[in-house]
């Protein structure tokens, strides 16, 4: 069959798989074509089990997968093959040199534009779709213009905004897509192209286009001012617990404000996921970078808090637990960063886990969607928390496929994950398993503390009134 166009997707993770997904879907002239360095990720984008937990996913995927949509290790000829490359790599923050702990690392990016220079044949548009700090489009368009056979291409900022757990239905009905290019007729017409793909299922009223700087500061913006408003709620929280108001009923009072809006406004344990912190560490840096120090530090104080947050759980859970957790048997309920995904990284669930195995309490931890493997490389990647740095990991750290199973006989519950299931558990069955006094510590107010308490459980959930002494 032949196509009208061409794409090829450098980078087959949480994005690139989804977002080339729904493209093809809605695109059947468009072949389009997502490759990795990672074969075993590529075998598994090709197999029945794909390698991300996404509601709707693997229905998309299997319905153009070998007609449209190809995975693919043969990076090259792909790229060759290609009108528009979109490169959708991971940019983790720096681990050590300069701005380490802040600056995000763009290597993979630049490797990518060093691949696409090396290999084409062709004019390309090439499109970030990573999220990257401010003025990347200027290396990517250095090292495109290494390529020695007098090519031309565009470069592209095309940020993602999706959401894990909602990926498919925020791609399907994205509430905006943002395409940023250069201010020069080249520039207008790559971004009238790559515009033409997302017109084939996105209203062009939704279609912002902006120049390369704007769009690429956009997504940092946009996911700093998620995270702060997470923030600032949190900080309530802490304040509600101390005085008796509580937090959902400010949300509710606040969010009414049209001005102010409902979402986003959900205490929590602490936000997780690979974005919001290292997307705020990089915004932070390229304020400091600037001399922007003030502006740096107040972007810095959501980071903070949510560090707070997270510690701040784990010390009412011991201190409520009689300052004690040696020993002791606690069921953790979720470990993944949000409901209705699998994905652990920079999970709050990890940290809570962290400093409970320093008190040397006993976690039999279930998620319906992580394995043991996933929760060891999240502590030892993340936490650096290993068999080296905690001896008895292996035996502090259980995991069970039975969440009847992990609260049988335990001290406490600490729901970490707002996973549905957790809300229609029967706590009745669990309470009579439990040591008692048999503690609940919500971290996500999911439980019904009413009807807890009523069974018998001590409850305590973030920013609620907590029961006097
Ligand atoms: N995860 C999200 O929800 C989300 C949402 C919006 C934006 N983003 C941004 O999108 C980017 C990708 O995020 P992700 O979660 O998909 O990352 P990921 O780690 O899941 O996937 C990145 C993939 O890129 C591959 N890769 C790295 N270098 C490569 C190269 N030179 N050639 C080919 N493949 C290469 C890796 O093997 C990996 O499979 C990041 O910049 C992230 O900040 C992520
Ligand atoms: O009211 C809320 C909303 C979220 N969270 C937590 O915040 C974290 C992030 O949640 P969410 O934003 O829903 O998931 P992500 O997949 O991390 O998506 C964010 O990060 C992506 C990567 O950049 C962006 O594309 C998305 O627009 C942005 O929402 C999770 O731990 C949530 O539990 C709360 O605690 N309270």
């Amino acid at each position: 069959m032949s196509f009208d166009l061409s794409i090829c997707c450098m980078g087959a993770g949480y994005v690139g798989g989804p977002t080339m997904a729904v493209i093809a879907k809605n695109c059947p002239n468009i072949r389009v074509c997502v490759v990795d360095l990672n074969a075993k990720q590529i075998d598994a984008w090709n197999s029945a089990e794909l390698p991300i937990y996404e509601p709707g996913l693997k229905e998309v995927v299997e319905s153009c997968r070998g007609k449209n949509l190809f995975f693919s290790t043969s990076i090259e000829s792909e790229i060759a093959l290609a009108d528009i490359v979109f490169i959708s790599v991971n940019t983790p923050t720096k681990t050590q040199g300069i701005g380490a702990g802040r600056a995000a690392n763009i290597k993979n990016c630049e490797l990518c534009a060093r691949t696409i220079a090396k290999v084409a044949t062709t004019n390309k548009i090439v499109v970030e779709k990573s999220t990257v700090p401010v003025r990347t489009a200027d290396a990517v368009r250095r090292v495109l213009a290494c390529n020695d056979k007098g090519l031309e291409f565009q470069v592209l900022s095309n940020p993602e905004f999706l959401a894990e757990g909602t990926a498919i239905d925020d791609l399907e009905k994205p509430s905006r897509v943002l395409i940023g290019g250069e201010e020069t007729p080249g520039g207008q017409a790559a971004i009238a192209k790559l515009v033409s793909v997302y017109a084939n299922w996105v209203p062009s009223s939704q279609i912002i286009t902006t120049n390369l700087w704007s769009s690429e500061l956009s997504k940092l913006v946009a996911n700093a001012f998620l995270a702060q408003r997470v923030s600032s709620i949190n900080s309530i929280s802490a304040l509600c617990e101390s005085t008796g108001a509580d937090v959902s009923e400010i949300s509710r009072a606040i969010g009414s404000d049209p001005r102010i809006g409902p979402r986003f406004l959900q205490s929590s344990v602490g936000f997780g996921g690979s974005c919001f912190q290292k997307d705020i560490l990089n915004l932070v840096y390229l304020c400091e970078t600037f001399g922007l120090d003030e502006c740096a530090e107040y972007w810095h104080q959501v980071i903070k808090m949510n560090d707070y947050q997270k510690s701040r759980f784990t010390q009412k859970m011991v201190s409520r637990m009689f300052n004690t957790a040696t020993g002791k048997k606690i069921a953790i309920l979720g470990f993944a960063f949000k409901k209705d995904t699998g994905d652990t990284r920079e999970t709050a669930s990890a940290f809570v886990c962290r400093d409970l195995m320093q008190e040397k309490a006993r976690l039999h931890v279930y998620d319906p969607q992580v394995k043991r493997e996933q929760m060891m490389i999240e502590f030892d990647y993340t936490l650096n928390v290993n068999t080296t740095t905690e001896p008895d990991l292996e035996k502090l750290i259980t995991t069970e496929t039975d969440v009847y199973k992990a609260c049988e006989g335990a001290h406490a519950i600490a729901v970490l994950t707002e996973w549905d299931e957790f809300k229609g558990l029967d706590y009745e069955r669990i309470y009579k398993g439990m040591s008692k006094p048999a503690f609940v510590f919500d971290g996500r107010n999911v439980v019904d503390i009413k009807t807890l308490r009523e069974i018998g459980f001590e409850v305590y959930a973030i920013g609620k009134p907590w029961p006097k002494e």
